[in-house]
């Protein structure tokens, strides 16, 4: 059930491609509802009235009652983390817009409501400005003709009524059942009666389809993916499902200040640029409270359910005062902390980032990082991830080299990959990297950032409630999982070099047609796509043998002496 609503949600909110497409991307647009990029205008108005209303009733202030006694759930009977009174009756609200709302909207067919990114790309750039607007726009357009070649007429005579100029056209048989041909159509025209004519040809019945397709796609061998960390200002797209002020169950969600705060703090990260310092946050005596019930529970609980590796690393930040009781530690220090353990270094996100941006920054040794804090009234489980979940889940295996290679080559196969696979490596990263336990002398420990950021899961995952199973990345990545509540299942590994080693050999099964490369003196991803290259490297690295063979001989000399 929570499964199928979760999943329904992501097909909603989510969109399944990411990172800007085209170096032209238009990025830094905030999803925080006003402007949400990615939603379409459609779904969009939807939820924001559904919304409105139920933040009519909630109240604003009829909510904050406390939710959780003392913050631990255990044995409440069931797997929900969260125990609201008025929201209650809205919960499968999330999962169910699609079907009751829109499904109401009469005459329109689903295609309405998916947009392609290229469109939305337009539609972005068209609302830019009146000039953006009215700016001159190429474009190709596929459309599928049911009738036969009578339609091309209906399109010509359609284009000119836009004012727009054909610059190429060609038809094919189509291969589409039902479909007689498909025609190829390039045009030039403003943006926005582009728009207009995409949505008028797409109410006439002769077609089948009509769909803007970007140019690159036509005929690219090799996707748009960042090439270095700075293209990583483009790779900040949000799924806002989770935001205090889209989800109805956010316990921030009748909390008008919480909500600005979160705004607030989203501004940093919508104005970051690659190479700048971190801005500090000044965070608020409840704030600090909050990370240090979570902090204090984190000790007591560590030494006995953490693996071996977080503990040595969480050793390592307290000892340089980054972890402390007192207050939220800030991003730049830890950033720092992380680029003197093992290269990776943060930059702030806004919120919960796609899973193709999120990887593609690990392949940069980078790792975007919230900055916000949950709401008070939730201390041991979120919905979404915050910074606490970063700092106390993620942090200490970032400062682990081997746990940090590990990530980058996650991030790595990320890069240009399909869909489908972006799918099942965060399948396998949710299962792992959020929620992996491992075996420890026969113990069961815990690896994963969102058991160890989540005392509440922490605990249902080591009681007698979920089902455990063997870690095996081929079944793991495709097994269904919801992120709304305590998770049912969880993957043990037998060691976490295990759980490492079998992810690693996974990965490199995955079909992506060209190899790629980190260089970490230009911060540089390079596509491993040519003779010269890989000649160049091949002599970097037997400068490195040489080195390392050197090295072996001195110490064995020095043996003898
Ligand atoms: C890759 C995978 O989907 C994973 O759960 C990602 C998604 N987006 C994220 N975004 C942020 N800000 N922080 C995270 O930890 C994650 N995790
Ligand atoms: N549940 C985690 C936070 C989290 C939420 C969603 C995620 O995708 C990851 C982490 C916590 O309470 O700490
Ligand atoms: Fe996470």
């Amino acid at each position: 059930m929570a499964v199928a609503a979760a999943q329904k949600n992501r097909e909603m909110f989510a969109i399944k491609k990411s990172y800007s497409i085209e170096n032209g991307y238009p990025s830094r647009r905030r999803s925080l509802v006003d402007d949400a990029r990615f939603e379409t205008l459609v779904v969009k108005q939807t939820k924001q009235s559904v919304l409105e209303e139920a933040r009519a009733r909630a109240n604003d202030s009829g909510l904050d009652s406390d939710f959780i006694q003392d913050g631990i759930h255990i044995g409440n009977g069931d797997n929900s983390p969260t125990v609201e009174d008025g929201t209650q009756q809205d919960e499968t609200k999330n999962g169910h817009l699609a079907d009751a709302d829109i499904g109401d909207d009469a005459g329109k067919t689903d295609d309405d409501y998916t947009l392609t990114e290229e469109e939305v790309i337009l539609q972005n750039a068209a609302s830019e400005s009146p000039e953006a607007e009215q700016a001159i726009q190429q474009a190709a357009l596929l459309l599928r003709m049911r009738d036969g070649m009578g339609s091309l007429a209906r399109i010509l005579k359609t284009i000119d009524n836009y004012k727009g100029c054909v610059q190429h056209l060609e038809t094919r048989p189509s291969q589409l059942t039902g479909v007689q041909f498909d025609a190829l159509v390039k045009v030039s025209m403003s943006r926005i009666n582009l728009l207009q004519l995409i949505r008028s040809l797409r109410q006439s019945t002769s077609f089948a389809g009509v769909n803007l397709v970007s140019e690159n796609n036509i005929s690219s061998k090799t996707p748009w993916f960042p090439r270095h960390a700075s293209d990583l200002d483009n790779c900040n797209h949000l799924m806002t499902k989770y935001e205090p002020e889209l989800d109805m169950n956010h316990p921030g969600f009748a909390d008008k200040d919480y909500r600005e705060r979160r705004k607030q703090i989203a501004e940093i990260a919508f104005g970051y640029k690659y190479g700048d310092p971190i801005p500090s946050i000044s965070y608020k005596e409840s704030e600090n409270a909050t990370w240090q019930r979570v902090f204090n529970t984190v000790l007591d609980l560590m030494p006995k359910h953490a693996c071996k590796e977080y503990k040595i690393a969480f050793g390592k930040l307290q000892a340089a005062n980054i972890f402390v009781p007192q207050h939220i530690p800030q991003l730049e220090d830890v950033s720092n902390f992380l680029r003197k353990h093992t290269g990776f270094t943060l930059r702030p996100a806004a919120g919960l980032l796609t899973a193709r941006d999120f990887l593609a920054s690990l392949a940069f040794r980078v790792f975007q990082s919230t900055q916000y804090v949950r709401h008070a009234n939730s201390p041991f489980h979120t919905p979404e991830p915050d910074c606490i979940h970063e700092l106390l889940g993620h942090i200490p295996l970032l400062a682990d080299p081997s746990f940090a290679q590990f990530s980058q080559e996650i991030g790595l196969a990320s890069l240009g990959a399909s869909d489908a696979e972006i799918e099942k490596l965060s399948t396998v990263y949710w299962f792992t990297v959020e929620f992996g336990l491992c075996k420890e002398n026969q113990q069961l420990k815990a690896y994963g950032a969102a058991l160890l950021s989540s005392i509440g899961e922490l605990l249902h995952a080591l009681s007698d409630k979920p089902e455990l199973r063997p870690f095996e990345p081929a079944s793991t990545s495709v097994q269904p999982y919801q992120d709304q509540e305590y998770q049912p299942i969880y993957y043990v590994a037998e060691s976490f070099e295990d759980a490492k080693d079998k992810f690693r050999r996974w990965v490199s099964t995955m079909s992506r047609p060209f190899e790629v490369r980190f260089n970490p003196h230009t911060e540089r991803v390079e596509v491993l796509d040519s003779v010269d290259k890989l000649e160049t490297l091949i002599w970097q690295l037997n400068t490195e043998m040489l080195h390392l063979t050197n090295a072996v001989k001195k110490l064995k000399d020095s043996q003898f002496e």
